[in-house]
């Protein structure tokens, strides 16, 4: 189920603005890695290459190859549409289907993947994937109740439950708690934890102690100047990069001395 990735010499566009260069990282199946960095470096950015979001813009391409499993995403015979069902995201803000009950809300990309499923195989995919998100306890005896009737927290849970039901091979997560409260922030931290069991997750932060927490391995963005391309400074082991990074513009960020 969780796949490793290898991104090289990945170049990043908006039309013609070259938003992110020259990127190279291997990213461990089953780990969690945190991208960091000043706002505009191109975090949310470079995750969005990772299951072909980004080009989902008008003009928006890469050059460079992004390999899952050895599989390079980009190569012309790969469907994006695939992709992205494969490798799947959480947003900043939680984002339930707002018609949808708590139940159809988790079954929402199973029913796009236009699988026709028993009521006992949907029932359980739904109680797994709740179990999974740390969410079943709370919503089991309101499945039919509107995902809307959540809090924040619950629902962000909600969201990473959807994005599980599907048995993706990746979990992209951009900022999954700047909208959250610290309980609920913990909540999501802790099931993090968990799902790297099972999952390879890629999660933008901008909370240095979340990357910490969370985070077997980090890469710090960062741009040369302004209206420069963001670029990856350091990708390390957290531990290393927290206690002794590589690149002094890493140690002045991680310290708080700009960004
Ligand atoms: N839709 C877009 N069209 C054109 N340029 C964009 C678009 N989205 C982002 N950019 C530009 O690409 C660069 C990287 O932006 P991105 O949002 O990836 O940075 P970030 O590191 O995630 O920032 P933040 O931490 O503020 O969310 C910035 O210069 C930004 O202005």
């Amino acid at each position: 189920m969780a796949s490793s990735i290898d991104v090289s010499d990945l170049n990043i566009y908006y039309g013609d603005f070259l938003a992110v260069e020259g990127v190279n990282m291997s990213i461990r199946s089953r780990s969690v890695t945190a991208f960091i960095g000043p706002s505009g470096c191109g975090k949310s950015t470079m995750l969005r290459t990772l299951n072909r979001m980004h080009e989902v813009l008008p003009g928006a391409r890469v050059e460079g190859k992004v390999a899952v499993d050895g599989q390079d995403l980009y190569d012309v015979s790969v469907d994006p549409v695939q992709v992205r069902r494969q490798i799947g995201m959480v947003f900043q803000r939680p984002n339930p289907f707002p018609t949808m009950s708590i139940y159809e809300n988790v079954l929402a990309g199973n029913r796009l993947n236009s699988k026709r499923m028993k009521k006992a195989e949907a029932d359980a995919i739904v109680e797994k994937s709740l179990r999974g998100a740390n969410l079943w306890k709370e919503v089991k005896d309101r499945l039919d109740k509107p995902g809307m009737g959540l809090s924040g927290g619950q629902q962000q849970r909600l969201c990473i439950a959807r994005a599980i039901a599907v048995e993706p091979q990746v979990l992209l997560m951009d900022e999954p708690c700047s909208a959250l409260d610290p309980i609920s922030t913990a909540a999501i931290e802790d099931l993090i934890l968990q799902l790297k069991e099972d999952y390879t997750i890629v999660i933008v932060t901008h909370n240095m102690q979340q990357a910490a927490r969370v985070s077997d391995e980090t890469g710090f963005f960062n741009l040369k100047a302004a209206g420069e391309p963001g670029h990856l400074v350091e990708f390390n082991s957290t531990q290393q990069m927290f206690a002794n990074p590589d690149d002094p513009s890493t140690e002045a960020y991680i310290s708080g001395r700009f960004g």
